[in-house]
């Protein structure tokens, strides 16, 4: 990430905790306007008071060579931001951050948000396989269950509460954050104010966090953040986003907040939009793709299901280890194979009735009848039914493992093999 240091070149030499981004901008722009341009000094953000000399010899000379040349008219030098990088909340002086450093070998150490849900306690899994069990933290405002309480590391975090979110990333020196903390589609329409509280307040600590304590952020989007205008058959990665639910309007927000902080102040903030997650072992907390995971627990336990969409409505579907497993290696791309900051990912696509008839080649007697619910049917009306997720393919090589056929043969053996462990208990 390089940045034309034209923007940046003005800093004063002050106490850190006076300095704001927007008191550096109105101070450079007094200074073009008044043509000085002349430097006084350079402040020195905290992060940088652990670089070695040879760094700040360059910030120095940069800046000499600024001082130096006209402040408008730019010759754009360029140097990495996040050696001149500040945070973007103005922080207490006594903060004790900053110092943390890891090298490439390390294993980083993640903090996953609102971990107790569909998809953190699975990912988790995943990571501590990886990068060891104490090295991936989960966290959430729920009681974990006992199996998740004593499979590794768990915190309570609240995403709203500022100061304990920064605590527990400084006291446990975290370097990765996964961000899963949400109000689904379907209950946000049904609480719009926490929806709005929870995925735009909460996101806004999140991202201050990770850009103050120079994390790298991983924040989930969604095929819910397109609406009606889009193009729906397939969806590409840049069209028209105007979404018709708070859900899908937080989550374009996150993208787009996200991506302004990876530019504006270098974090490294990667983000993929995930088609409906169908698993067998979490249950989904609310949304309008849940009917896909339900079929398989109705088919199971009572030959009967009662679908909540119209059977021909078509959207876009994942194996939860396929969201996983992608989740891992967009954090793990390099840099510089990832030519944007929100991907597309898809595996599959589907309507109830397509789905329905997969499931009865495995259990002729399912009975499917459908109900259909207004708020969620109008809301995957205005989704993709596509997805084309060619860039992740391309850029860091990205490969779905489960079509509907295999998903459907996993998910009913693996329901099968626990109800066949609990008759035999
Ligand atoms: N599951 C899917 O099909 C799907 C699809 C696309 C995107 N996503 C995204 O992936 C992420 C995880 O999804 P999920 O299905 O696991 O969601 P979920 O609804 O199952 O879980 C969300 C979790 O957030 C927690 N939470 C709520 N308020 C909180 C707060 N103030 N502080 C901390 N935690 C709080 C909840 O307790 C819950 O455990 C979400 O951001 C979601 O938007 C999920
Ligand atoms: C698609 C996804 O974001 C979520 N499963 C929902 O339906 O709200």
């Amino acid at each position: 990430m390089r940045l034309g240091l034209c923007h940046w070149h003005i800093l004063e030499a002050v106490p850190y905790k006076r300095l704001s981004t927007r008191w550096a901008l109105q101070t450079h722009r007094k200074r073009v306007k008044q043509g000085t341009g002349k430097q006084q000094g350079i402040i020195i953000p905290p992060k940088t008071f652990c670089l070695k000399m040879p760094v700040m010899r360059t910030i120095t000379r940069v800046a000499k060579q600024m001082a130096q040349s006209p402040v408008c008219g730019c010759q754009i030098s360029v140097m990495p931001i996040r050696s001149i990088g500040f945070s973007p909340r103005q922080v207490p002086s006594d903060a004790s951050f900053h110092s943390v450093s890891f090298s490439e070998t390390d294993h980083p150490r993640v903090l996953i948000t609102g971990g107790l849900g569909q998809l953190g306690v699975g990912l988790a899994k995943l990571l501590r396989k990886r990068y060891g069990k104490n090295n991936v933290i989960l966290s959430d405002i729920r009681k974990p269950p006992d199996s998740v309480f004593y499979s590794g590391p768990f915190i309570y975090s609240d995403i709203l509460d500022y100061k304990n979110l920064r605590e527990i990333v400084v006291n446990n020196r975290i370097t990765w954050l996964i961000h899963y903390s949400a109000l689904l589609s379907a209950v946000g329409e049904a609480n719009v104010p926490l929806a709005r509280a929870v995925n735009i307040t909460g996101l806004h600590n999140i991202l201050d966090i990770a850009a103050e304590h120079g994390l790298r952020l991983f924040v989930p989007s969604t095929i819910g953040a397109f609406g009606p205008t889009s193009p729906r058959n397939p969806t590409p990665d840049l069209c028209v986003q105007r979404p018709r639910t708070i859900y899908g309007v937080s989550k374009v927000h996150a993208e787009l907040m996200g991506e302004y902080y990876h530019y504006r102040y270098g974090l490294d903030f990667r983000c993929l939009r995930y088609p409906g997650i169908i698993s067998a072992d979490s249950q989904p907390g609310g949304g309008t793709t849940d009917y896909a995971v339900q079929i398989f627990h109705d088919a199971i336990k009572t030959g009967r299901f009662m679908c909540n969409l119209k059977p021909d409505t078509r959207l876009p579907m994942m194996y939860i280890d396929d969201c996983l497993r992608a989740t891992l290696e967009v954090m793990e791309a390099p840099a510089p194979s990832l030519t944007m900051r929100t991907y597309n990912i898809n595996a599959m696509s589907f309507t109830p009735e397509e789905l329905a008839i997969e499931v009865q080649k495995h259990m002729p007697e399912l009975e499917v009848v459908y109900d259909v619910d207004a708020v969620r049917q109008a809301i995957a009306d205005s989704w993709p039914m596509n997805f084309d997720d060619s860039n992740a393919r391309k850029d860091w090589g990205w490969k779905h493992d489960f079509d509907m056929a295999e998903l459907v043969t996993t998910m009913l053996n693996y329901l099968n093999s626990g109800r066949l462990a609990i008759q035999a208990n």
